[in-house]
């Protein structure tokens, strides 16, 4: 991938660091990031175990191209810096910080890491960062949040803990959760950095599943959080784009070198102007139809 090109994060799967069997495998499923989890999936008497067994696959195991998140525990328990540790000796691609309501805690963190890179010699820099917002304070502070480090490549609305601090809990129709998807989407946006919405936790409404990715979808959301294998080939349908949509960005990319060619960045293509916003969202959905696997790295449509 160009250093360029943005990365897609439309799946990320959270996988239990304690699990041996979902540790091994999570690699097979197809997720764009693969979290591991030494937080809340893992319990207090599990903590050393599952961080060792996360840091063993870590240096043994081929995840593809699969981007590597761990989920470390907060900085107010006795784990947080022996899971930098660990992880950053072990060269995982992104730390996710829980919890996370004030931008004190992403410096904090940016210097712990960078304490790690040190000491066992990993380039400083690497290790990125991203935050979960769980709390009404982390969500009137995600913009400062979002913004609090270089390293950052994203802030992630965690909604189970969320609405057990605003003292409400899940709906189906999500209106609990409006402005604080908002904020974390603006917040991410306002940083240029990723926005990801919270797990979706009943594996059996598939119904529901699907319609709460098509509004986060709607929204601008780069992708969601993750708690089953199952729920990666919906969301990725949900963000393929409509051989319509293909058509018409291939339809401006070309008319935009066209124009491009005859000196000029703005032209008129059936009537509607072409610019360079219309030409990022473009290159955006052939990103996104190239990872679905519907065109080639050509851009030419694949047959099925
Ligand atoms: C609020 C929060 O903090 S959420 C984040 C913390 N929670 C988690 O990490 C939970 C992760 N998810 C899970 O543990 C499980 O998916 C559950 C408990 C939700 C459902 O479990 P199951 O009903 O057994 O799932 P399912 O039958 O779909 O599993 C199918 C296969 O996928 C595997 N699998 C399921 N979930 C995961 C996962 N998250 N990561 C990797 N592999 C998984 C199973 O091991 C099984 O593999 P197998 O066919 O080789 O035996
Ligand atoms: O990050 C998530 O979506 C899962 C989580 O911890 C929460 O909802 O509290
Ligand atoms: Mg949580």
């Amino acid at each position: 991938m160009a250093e360029t090109e943005e990365r897609l994060r439309r799946t990320m799967m959270f996988v239990p660091g304690n699990n041996p069997a979902m540790v091994k495998d999570a690699g097979i499923y197809g997720a764009d990031s693969i979290m591991f989890d030494l937080e809340d999936a893992v319990s207090m008497a599990e903590k050393d175990a599952a961080r060792a067994l996360v840091y063993e696959a870590l240096k043994s195991q081929d995840y593809g191209n699969a981007e590597l998140v761990v989920r470390i525990n907060g900085d107010d328990t006795p784990y947080y810096h022996n899971d930098i540790k660990a992880m950053v000796k072990a060269g995982i691609d992104v730390i996710r910080l829980p919890k996370t309501e004030t931008a004190d805690m992403i410096k904090t963190l940016e210097a712990d890491v960078l304490a790690a890179e040190k000491e066992f010699g990993r380039e400083e820099g690497s290790t990125h960062l991203m935050a979960a917002i769980e709390s009404a304070k982390g969500v009137l502070n995600a913009p400062a949040i979002a913004a609090a480090s270089d390293r950052m490549i994203g802030i992630a609305l965690s909604a189970e803990d969320y609405t057990t601090d605003m003292k409400t809990h899940r709906y189906p129709d999500g209106a609990e959760l409006e402005f604080a998807r908002n904020m974390v989407l603006h917040a991410a946006r306002a940083a240029g950095i990723a926005a990801f919405d919270t797990v979706f936790t009943n594996m059996d409404d598939t119904e529901g599943f699907y319609r709460e990715t098509r509004y986060i979808h709607q929204l601008g959301f780069d992708g969601k959080s993750l708690v089953n294998p199952r729920q990666i080939a919906m969301v990725n349908e949900v963000y393929q784009p409509t051989a319509k949509e293909i058509a018409n960005a291939k339809n401006v990319i070309n008319a935009i070198e066209e124009a491009r060619i005859k000196g000029s960045g703005v032209i008129s293509m059936n009537g509607q102007m072409v610019d360079r916003p219309v030409v990022l969202r473009a290159q955006r959905v052939m990103r996104l139809a190239k990872a679905s696997h519907l065109v080639d790295e050509e851009g030419n449509t694949i047959e099925k």
